[in-house]
């Protein structure tokens, strides 16, 4: 089953100069149980399309077109449930009830003049009737979960504790309230690569005991090899490919995706040959006709110039957006192993 149910979403930012479509028309499931890694240059709309799911779209954002159904609910109100029809207070109940977020340098959202355990009981008081007393046992629960000192951390102020440390109080945070879906947006960057790695060990952890559904969103493609069960890559506002992760890794069908695991040092075992994609993510004020991907892809046909590529299905959870995805010169050119 899929917690979330994403169709034809489209997410616009009026700007001055022109209008930014950060999600052009994305279809997108993210099944239950597993963890969804989401991937894509900066800029290609991987927040943006988070932010919709949580109704947090930044101003001047609008979202256009589309529905994201949420399928979490218990079946005895076994209506599905579009997202962006909730009134706040089916908002107030979906938010870290249902679906809670670990931003991007989620570490600054602390408070920095606020104690751990101040702001971690305001912040679940703000969501349901718990006492002082229930929430510090749950949340000395769930810091030593993440492998942190409860006593200490809670007593802390922000500044007192490591970027590593504040990232997974946020991680604990975002478990307060036992949701069922959890979005990781960019969650170590600007974390030393020990420290990634801890985390992440962390994240399996949770995912594996507590069975939470994982939108883990990262540029980097070696972090969801490791990680995510299933893949989707993002281009210019669109997902151009979906797939689970060994069939995405062994035959990958979009040339912007074998461009990725080309790009990637820690997955190419022949350092020599890694290629980083030619050329720079588009302007999305200013998009290529056609498949947005043709100026830097080496398989661009006339077509691709043309005619923007619609969605194949390839199998049972492989999907990709492409003229040329089956073309033979991919292995021809020595491009795939
Ligand atoms: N508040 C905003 N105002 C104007 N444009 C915005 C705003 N938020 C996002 N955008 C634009 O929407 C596009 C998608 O941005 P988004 O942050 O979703 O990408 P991303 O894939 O998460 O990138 P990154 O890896 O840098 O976080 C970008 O072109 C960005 O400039
Ligand atoms: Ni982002």
């Amino acid at each position: 089953m899929n917690i979330i149910e994403i169709r034809d979403l489209t997410i616009q930012f009026p700007l001055r100069n022109g209008t930014i479509t950060a999600a052009n028309h994305v279809d997108f499931d993210i099944p239950e149980g597993k963890i969804t890694g989401l991937v894509g240059e900066s800029g290609s709309g991987k927040s943006t399309m988070a932010s919709a799911i949580l109704r947090v779209v930044t101003s001047p954002g609008k979202i256009t077109s589309g529905s994201i159904i949420y399928n979490g609910y218990d079946a005895k109100d076994n209506v599905k449930k579009d997202i962006l029809k909730f009134n706040n207070a089916e908002l107030q109940r979906f938010r870290w009830k249902e679906v809670a977020m670990v931003f991007q340098a989620a570490q600054n959202a602390l408070n920095p003049v606020v104690r751990i355990d101040e702001q971690i009981i305001e912040t679940v008081q703000e969501h349901v009737d718990m006492s002082r007393e229930e929430i510090l046992k749950k949340a000395s629960d769930l810091l030593d979960y993440v492998r942190l000192e409860p006593e200490r951390i809670l007593k802390s102020y922000p500044h007192e504790l490591s970027g590593g440390m504040k990232q997974r109080v946020m991680i604990a945070f975002s478990l307060l309230l036992d949701p069922k879906f959890l979005i990781l947006d960019e969650p170590t960057t600007a974390l030393d690569v020990i420290t990634q790695d801890y985390i992440f060990d962390i994240l399996t952890k949770i995912h594996k005991e507590r069975g939470i559904t994982m939108l883990l969103q990262t540029h980097d493609i070696a972090v969801v090899a490791k990680v995510a069960d299933r893949i989707g890559v993002m281009y210019a506002g669109e997902v151009v490919e979906v797939g689970d992760i060994y069939e995405v890794f062994e035959d990958p069908k979009h040339p912007y995706t074998i461009g990725l695991i080309h790009a990637a040092p820690s997955l190419i075992d022949d350092l020599g040959k890694r290629t980083p994609i030619k050329g720079s993510p588009p302007n999305l004020l200013n998009l290529p006709s056609g498949c947005p991907f043709h100026p830097r892809c080496p398989f661009a046909k006339p077509v691709c110039k043309e005619v923007k590529p619609t969605t194949t299905v390839l199998g049972e959870d492989h999907i990709v957006k492409c003229h040329s995805y089956n073309n033979e010169r991919y292995k021809k050119e020595g491009l795939l192993a």
